[in-house]
């Protein structure tokens, strides 16, 4: 509970830098609504004295007091509500979600995303930043109905101390009401498969091609109907069942709340004044209301607690993983990459992904990472791009500890494109120079030899890319190269990656592929000293590399040019030789 508080102050403070007049208006209306009821039935106690009494000036004074009461009663209850609502909107979509999605966004490397603690969170918050705004409110509110039902009670007690039985009595229509709303919820339950029935059946019969010829076929059509109409006259007769019993339950409810509240005039008529009389009926009718409105807005901000603990876990996840700045990376790698001991495993996993890899990667050189499916490879790769942190061993960049370069910076001097790609359903422009400053689009759509792709494309560089905004849906392998073109966008970095780049082309285009990519490395590689990392599980294609890193199990188990891993007749020359022989039979 400790951190609610400071959650509820902050969202106030949202609230407030947002849009401080409409905050500053919602709070002086809910504390005048607080005590609303109680100023009605007093004013109008004070009207009804003044007239029997023929006092013209007390008549006035009550009827505007009655008038304003009631207006705020009425009037502000509604504005309060919708003013609620629109702010907590505004606030939570230009405040809290953005807020949100950068500390998911800001985290350093991606190994939270491997965590189910973590995801779990961020799924609870997902779509329901409005709640955490809403807390606040809710609280405010809760409070406020809470000061306004004492008020009331207050003001009921002081006519005649047995009025306050009416409370009971309010309660216990709530109460049944509830009661009737809980069996329309369980019945709601309850026929939830017999709807769902009736909506897999209209399907089958009415939209879904496949099934409806079998339907067709089978002359299925009117069993099926049949299957239709008893489903829905099952969900139907369980609902209106429900639906029968929640009034009965609600107008019990009434009969208990209007036995008390005539109980109570009586009492009042035998022993008070008019006014007396007017003032219990006015709050004692307003009574269940009152009650009605602390125990919503009370469930309301209890109910809250569920976004609130993962949104200050979150919170203060980021603040014990967050990116600290460290050293800038050099602008020209002059030895290169050494992984010393590197061994890393996934959250959860029994066995390491990488174990005890070290090597060494030649500045401006071209490497392969050739291995069996599963093998290490693209776990290590990512360990370079510092998405993951080595669990022991140490990785330097050309001396320097890449733990304490500063992530962003390394991130800037990195390109890759990983084998699960990102689909961005944007244009293709907009997909392919996302994150990197310079826009050289026509440059990277060649290196990742996507100029066919674009040419195709209705719109060119303008298209929309995907389906799922209207755009033009592509293929797995076309996909890839825009993945590809994106990678090659940063036209100067110190470590490129080419996860699995032509894991979607068939063999024969994949060897003129690897020829390009290696021909653009070598000139990134002469202005930056720049290394390129390869990763394929085919062996035959990376012979041209300047180092060929065989991984198997987690395990560097050779490493040297392709002549030399040849000439040792290891792992490497036996499964080329078998690759190579399968590719020329294919
Ligand atoms: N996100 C993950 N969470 C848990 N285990 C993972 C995760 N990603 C990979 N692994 C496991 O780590 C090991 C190495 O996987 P990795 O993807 O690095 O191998 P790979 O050589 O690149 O394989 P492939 O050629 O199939 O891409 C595998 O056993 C894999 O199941």
């Amino acid at each position: 509970m400790t951190g609610y508080p400071r959650v509820w102050r902050m969202m106030m403070a949202l609230c407030w830098r947002e849009r401080p007049r409409a905050t500053a208006t919602l709070l002086a209306a809910t504390l005048v609504t607080t005590g609303a009821v109680a100023a009605l039935g007093l004013t109008l106690k004070v009207l009804v004295d003044a007239v029997q009494a023929g006092d013209r000036t007390a008549v006035v004074i009550g009827a505007t007091g009655a008038a304003l009461a009631f207006g705020a009663h009425w009037g502000l209850g509604h504005l309060v509500h919708l003013m609620t609502v629109k702010l907590v909107e505004r606030v939570s979509l230009s405040r809290v979600e953005p807020e949100i999605m950068g500390i998911c966004a800001g985290l350093p490397g991606i190994e939270h995303l491997e965590r189910p603690e973590f995801l779990d969170r961020v799924t609870a918050l997902r779509g329901r930043s409005g709640a955490i705004v809403d807390s606040a409110w809710a609280v405010l509110q809760a409070v406020a109905s809470a000061l306004g039902l004492a008020v009331t009670l207050a003001v009921l007690g002081s006519v005649n101390p047995w009025l306050l039985l009416l409370l009971a009595c309010a309660a216990g229509q709530l109460w049944l009401e509830r009661r009737g709303k809980r069996g329309v919820a369980a019945a709601d339950l309850a026929s939830a498969p017999d709807l769902r029935l009736h909506r897999h059946l209209y399907r089958d019969v009415c939209v879904e091609p496949a099934a409806l010829a079998e339907v067709r076929t089978g002359a299925a059509a009117g069993d099926l109907l049949a299957s239709q109409a008893e489903a829905w006259r099952r969900a139907t007769a369980v609902r209106f069942r429900a639906a029968l019993a929640a009034a009965a339950w609600s107008s019990a409810g009434w009969v208990v709340f209007a036995t008390g509240f005539a109980g109570a005039i009586a009492l009042v008529a035998s022993t008070g004044s008019p006014g007396q009389i007017v003032l219990a009926a006015t709050v004692g009718a307003q009574l269940r209301g009152v009650v009605e409105a602390v125990l919503r807005r009370s469930a309301q901000a209890g109910g809250h607690r569920r976004v609130l603990a993962p949104y200050l876990w979150l919170r203060d996840y980021a603040a014990g993983h967050a990116a600290t700045a460290g050293q800038v990376p050099p602008e020209r790698l002059r030895s290169g990459i050494e992984l010393s001991g590197v061994t890393f495993a996934y959250p959860g996993a029994a066995e390491p992904a990488v174990r005890e890899v070290s090597a060494v990667l030649p500045a401006g050189s071209v490497v392969a990472l050739v291995g069996e499916y599963g093998s290490g490879k693209t776990t290590l790769v990512k360990l370079l791009a510092k998405l993951y942190r080595p669990a022991s061993g140490r990785i330097t960049v050309d001396g320097a500890d890449l733990e304490r370069l500063d992530t962003a910076g390394w991130r800037a001097a990195s390109s890759a494109a990983f084998q699960d790609f990102g689909r961005y359903q944007t244009t293709f422009a907009d997909a392919v120079t996302m994150g990197a400053p310079p826009r050289d689009l026509v440059a990277a759509v060649e290196a990742a030899g996507a100029d066919e792709l674009v040419a195709r494309l209705p719109d060119g560089g303008a298209t929309l890319l995907g389906a799922r905004f209207g755009g033009v849906e592509l293929s797995e392998g076309q996909w890839q190269k825009v993945a590809l073109a994106r990678a090659c966008a940063r036209p100067a970095p110190l470590l490129f990656i080419l996860d699995e780049p032509t894991a979607s082309l068939d063999a024969p285009s994949e060897h003129a592929v690897f020829t390009g990519y290696i021909r653009r490395s070598r000139a990134i590689a002469a202005a930056t000293g720049a290394i390129t990392v390869i990763v394929s599980h085919r062996f035959s294609t990376v012979a041209e590399a300047d180092l060929i890193l065989v991984m198997a199990h987690g395990r560097l188990t050779e490493a040297g040019t392709h002549e030399e891993l040849l000439a040792a007749g290891g792992d490497y020359a036996a499964l080329y030789g078998v690759q190579a022989t399968a590719y020329a039979a294919g």
